[in-house]
């Protein structure tokens, strides 16, 4: 049969077509026999085919395309907490660290030596694990990851939280991929995925996709999200893989496919757990939990814990340890980012963004966060005069905003004007400043935007522009990050040469107050209602003139926003965010 089904298609297709149908047979033969005999199978049929090619060695087929050496069968991984004995500390480590905070950073990484972290290399991890962190300059762990992987390593389940730039993926990336890698040594590879990481975007779950593969060179990794052909996705699927990593909504589809199968997934994250909630992932998280074996190691990392969290947590987790870095009273910023804030009233704080890049960005790399869409466009719009400078957010292809991302991370540019689809995860190496171009909607927000500074202990600032009255949500943000703003002299703005926008298309402008429903700019189109800040920074939420503070709204929001930081609101079991759109995460949002 199998030699019917290859003639067949070397008769009647092209050699693309014929290479996935080889792959797909080798893949279904070696799922059920041991891999040389299925090896040999194949070359023998072949051998009397119409067709010449060559024998199939274990890694490759005819046309050079990865094939994988299947084991027959997953099972489940037995992993010896002994490997990594000399990291039994880290836990307890953390707890006392943590019961005596005093405001103290308890996570040490605060200086470019990552703070006193484990010696990767003794730590019995799989040498090509520690070969391709030295190469990435990684050798000690950071505390979040110390605390992470005693008990990740014996299989426990867990919910983790830590500052933001602390290493939360390779917390939970490093024991996944040592484990897999001693599973894979010992069984074979399977075809399946053994471990599946879910993240609220697109950009995330390419971060941590990232990360895994070049921490494992040896795994196989994937990245399944939406607005990327699914063909492609498939195909890959098909020859085996080890770590998906993706986003509920194109995991479901290809579940539905029939093209991803989840029947031996031994260990799942869920990364920037929050999240999923905010951008309506909530049921698609639940759905998917559903489909994986009940025997199973899982991984939680959210920064807050709304209920919904809390009741997953219940459902789908198994006595699970809570390693919490960051804890209620603790400062919630990285150390190494200096706060500053500064007032402008709406229409000079365009005209702002440039004398505040210069003299604080140190020529390197800077994000300027602002609620809208339009407003990033029109921003971006108005620097690209004077700087390198370009807009990401949720209307712009996924296409582009790779190539957006990839030439910032690479210093093609140096200002990047984004919405909060950037605010979350994304790890850009030296970003040195982060300009808050109103007042975020909460101080959640604030931190993650923030966070995108001073990652892995370098240093950074964060400049806040605000309104002159908005001065008591300054000191609310204050209170709850932790830290103070030092306050800029205000920078004098003649009123005509506000205008930087000139020029700029205005396709229902949030420059100036044009809109009704949602001017992000106080001007004349505030909204009514909204209601964003059921008591967020000192009650402005919910105004309907909105000339002034930003807290009563985003342009693109549709209901009601958070609490503080680390607030547990149910109200937001709807799933939706108060951001001004995440159109990162396959249709859900529209950031
Ligand atoms: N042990 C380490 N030593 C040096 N650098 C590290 C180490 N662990 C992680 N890093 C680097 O630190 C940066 C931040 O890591 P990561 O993106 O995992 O942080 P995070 O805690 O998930 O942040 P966020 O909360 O913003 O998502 C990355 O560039 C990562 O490669």
């Amino acid at each position: 049969m199998i030699s019917t089904v290859l003639r067949r298609s070397f008769l009647g297709t092209s050699q693309r077509t014929l290479a996935a149908s080889v792959t797909s047979i080798n893949a279904a033969l070696f799922h059920h026999l041991a891999p040389s005999a299925a090896a040999t199978a194949i070359v023998s049929d072949l051998a009397n085919g119409d067709a010449k090619v060559k024998p199939l060695l274990p890694n490759s087929n005819p046309f050079g395309l990865k094939v994988r050496d299947f084991h027959v069968k997953s099972a489940q991984s037995e992993f010896r907490s002994s490997v990594v004995s000399s990291a039994g500390f880290a836990a307890q480590e953390y707890a006392s660290s943590y019961e005596s905070s005093d405001g103290v950073d308890s996570e040490g990484v605060g200086s470019s030596s990552g703070g006193d972290g484990l010696v990767i290399s003794e730590l019995g991890i799989s040498p090509e694990i520690v070969k391709a962190l030295k190469a990435r300059g990684i050798e000690k762990l950071f505390p979040i990851q110390k605390a992470v992987l005693e008990p990740a390593m014996q299989g426990r389940d867990m919910i983790g939280r830590a500052r933001t730039g602390t290493g939360k993926t390779l917390a939970f990336g490093i024991p996944v991929i040592d484990k897999i890698i001693k599973f894979n040594a010992k069984h074979g590879r399977g075809k399946n995925p053994q471990c599946l990481v879910l993240a609220p975007t697109r950009e995330l779950a390419r971060q941590v996709e990232k990360e895994f593969r070049e921490s494992a060179p040896s795994l196989d990794t994937i990245c399944l999200y939406g607005g990327t052909p699914i063909g492609q996705q498939m195909r890959e699927l098909n020859y085996g893989i080890d770590v998906a990593v993706g986003t509920p909504g194109r995991i479901i589809d290809l579940m539905k496919r029939g093209a991803l199968n989840l029947s031996e997934v031994q260990f799942v994250v869920l990364d920037e757990a929050d999240q999923m909630l905010q951008v309506g992932f909530a049921e698609d998280v639940e759905i998917i939990l559903q489909k994986l074996p009940a025997k199973r190691q899982s991984m939680m990392f959210s920064a807050t814990m709304p209920s919904w969290i809390r009741s997953l947590t219940k459902k789908y987790l198994n006595n699970p340890l809570t390693i919490d870095l960051v804890g209620d009273s603790d400062q919630k910023l990285a150390d190494g980012i200096t706060m500053y804030s500064i007032a402008a009233d709406s229409y000079g704080r365009a005209s702002i963004i440039g004398p505040l890049v210069t003299e604080h960005g140190k020529g390197g790399k800077c994000i300027v966060f602002t609620q809208t869409k339009r407003d990033a466009d029109r921003l971006a719009y108005g620097l690209a005069r004077s700087f390198k400078c370009e807009a990401l957010h949720g209307d712009i292809s996924q296409a582009q905003r790779e190539r957006t991302l990839a030439g910032f991370r690479d210093g093609n540019f140096n200002i990047l004007v984004a919405t909060d689809v950037a605010a979350r995860g994304l790890d850009v190496p030296n970003v040195d400043l982060v300009i808050h171009y109103e007042l975020p909607n909460n101080t959640e927000t604030f931190v993650h935007r923030t966070g995108r500074t001073g990652r892995a202990g370098k240093k950074g600032s964060a400049i806040l522009i605000h309104g002159q009255e908005q001065s008591r949500a300054v000191r609310m943000i204050e209170k709850e990050v932790g830290s103070k703003f030092n306050e800029l002299p205000s920078i004098a703005v003649e009123r005509g040469s506000a205008s930087m926008f000139e020029g700029v298309p205005r396709s229902g402008g949030s420059f100036g107050g044009g809109r009704s429903g949602g001017g992000s700019y106080g001007g004349s189109g505030g909204r009514s209602g909204g209601g964003s800040y059921g008591g967020g920074y000192g009650g402005s939420g919910g105004r309907s003139g909105g000339s002034s503070s930003r807290y009563s709204g985003g342009s693109d929001r549709s209901s009601g926003g958070f609490g503080g930081f680390g607030s547990d609101r149910s109200s937001q079991s709807s799933g939706r965010s108060s951001f001004g759109g995440f159109g990162s995460n396959d249709g859900k949002r529209s950031y």
